[in-house]
């Protein structure tokens, strides 16, 4: 006799655990501030009457926390199948919410929607169980996985040789061309990465532009890409969209708002790409309309989950718009999910982005060995549900790293002022 799983146990959601945890990061660069010595990232369980156990993973700022425990305490009884009721409830409860306090993007995402943030890791565990339940691979359960590996990019970021006070990390300082490329070569070698991504909005564009075309010159064959989030005017975006005419494959968010993006997207030659003007369903028609944008990053932590993340791809479909993907510092639940996204997506068709080189190989929530990078890619997990085990004895150490770092929220602007410089203003436009 055939088992029918999905009937003849209900998936009803008996327990929600939420653990916040921290791990080591280096002083990475961003238009904002830098990044402090522990990056906040939340695991999410879901545990079901019938036994089976899902795991998600969200930032981990405080008032994020407080939504997620917020919503855990609505969706006990409801079954992993019905991720349309769990949606529901999180809005209902999240109604009177005004979307205030980190969410773990340090003011540079702003407008995505709080209900979709804090349904994301709910509903990523979700499908783990489904697939649990199943014996699949969740990149099934979201239409199947047309390539049997997911490619990254080497994503590069100006940085401090270490922290204010701190010896200096493995990777010593790139504060210019030469020490960036050659942390891209680092990079390269260890991971095999096919494309390359400069974090920008740092240095004056001058010498960005400089750096880009350094690893132009190293890297011929590398897709190249900045994005210096929002950190350069109009006419700024304008004149370095000109400049690497030819060199980058795309300029991401060169420049804030969607009318700003429309303006410089009319007078650069490549695509525009954006995980910070469009980073909701409501913020498409406008940005279609002015042909703002010409690649959106998706990430599956803001837009509400997998499954509407490949809503998000139907819309890029639809409107002739390329899709990409985006990422924050994430541990390997993350990594999974992203990896089962990209092999469901036929129409992802640039390398996605991933802090993972700049976490340390004995840092994360998982057992060892699931997700390995060879040529830049990771294989899809074909175990079922997301492929990946929790470690609780790692868990219960980075939620100790949490409860010592004394970091709440991320803040890499306050960082950035208490070690740097008290006077450093980011407001957008920097140049
Ligand atoms: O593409 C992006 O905008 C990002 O990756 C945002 C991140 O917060 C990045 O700027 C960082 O880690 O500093
Ligand atoms: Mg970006």
């Amino acid at each position: 006799m055939v088992r029918d799983p999905l009937n003849d146990v209900p998936h009803r959601i008996k327990d929600i655990r939420v653990t916040p945890v921290a791990f080591r990061d280096p002083p990475l660069l961003n238009t904002v501030g830098v990044h402090e010595p522990f990056a906040l990232r939340a695991v999410v369980e879901v545990v079901t009457e019938s036994g089976l156990l899902g795991l998600g993973e969200t930032y981990g700022d405080l008032a994020h926390l407080e939504r997620l425990r917020l919503a855990a305490r609505e969706l006990n009884g409801v079954d992993v199948w019905h991720v349309q009721e769990i949606a529901r409830r999180i809005a209902v409860v999240l109604a009177a919410d005004t979307g205030k306090g980190g969410h773990g993007m340090s003011g540079m995402v702003t407008g995505s929607r709080t209900a979709d943030r804090v349904l994301s890791p709910f509903e990523v565990a979700c499908l783990d169980i489904q697939g649990k339940a199943l014996g699949r691979p969740v990149s099934d359960l979201l239409g199947g996985a047309v390539r049997d590996r997911v490619d990254y990019s080497a994503y590069l970021f100006y940085k401090w040789a270490g922290h204010p006070g701190a010896e200096p990390d493995e990777w010593g300082a790139a504060l210019d061309p030469d020490q960036l490329v050659a942390q891209a070569r680092r990079m390269i070698d260890t991971y095999g990465f096919p494309a390359i991504k400069l974090k920008g909005g740092v240095l004056p564009p001058e010498e960005e532009i400089e750096a880009i075309k350094a690893l132009r010159r190293a890297f011929p064959e590398h897709p190249l890409r900045i994005d210096p989030n929002a950190a350069w005017s109009v006419a700024t975006s304008i004149r370095v969209g000109k400049e690497l005419d030819g060199v980058i494959e795309y300029l991401e968010d060169p420049t804030a708002e969607i009318g700003g993006m429309a303006r410089a997207a009319r007078e650069v030659p490549m695509p525009l790409a954006t995980n910070m003007c469009v980073v909701a369903f409501d913020q498409v028609k406008s940005a279609v309309t002015e042909d703002a944008v010409q690649v959106i990053l998706s990430d599956h932590h803001f837009w509400g989950g997998l499954g509407r993340s490949r809503t998000l791809a139907g819309v890029c479909e639809t409107f002739g718009l390329g899709l990409s993907m985006h990422s924050n510092s994430h541990l390997g639940i993350s990594l999974a999910a992203m990896t089962h996204l990209a092999a469901a997506t036929p129409n992802l068709n640039y390398a996605c982005d991933t802090h993972w080189p700049w976490k340390s190989p004995d840092e994360d929530v998982i057992v060892p060995g699931a997700l390995t990078f060879r040529n830049g890619s990771v294989a899809v997990p074909t175990a079922p549900g997301l492929g990946v085990e929790l470690d609780r004895d790692a868990l219960a150490r980075l939620h100790e790293q949490y409860l010592a770092c004394g970091i709440r929220q991320r803040d890499d602007t306050g960082y950035y002022r208490r070690t740097t410089d008290p006077g450093f203003d980011p407001t957008p436009p920097r140049w």
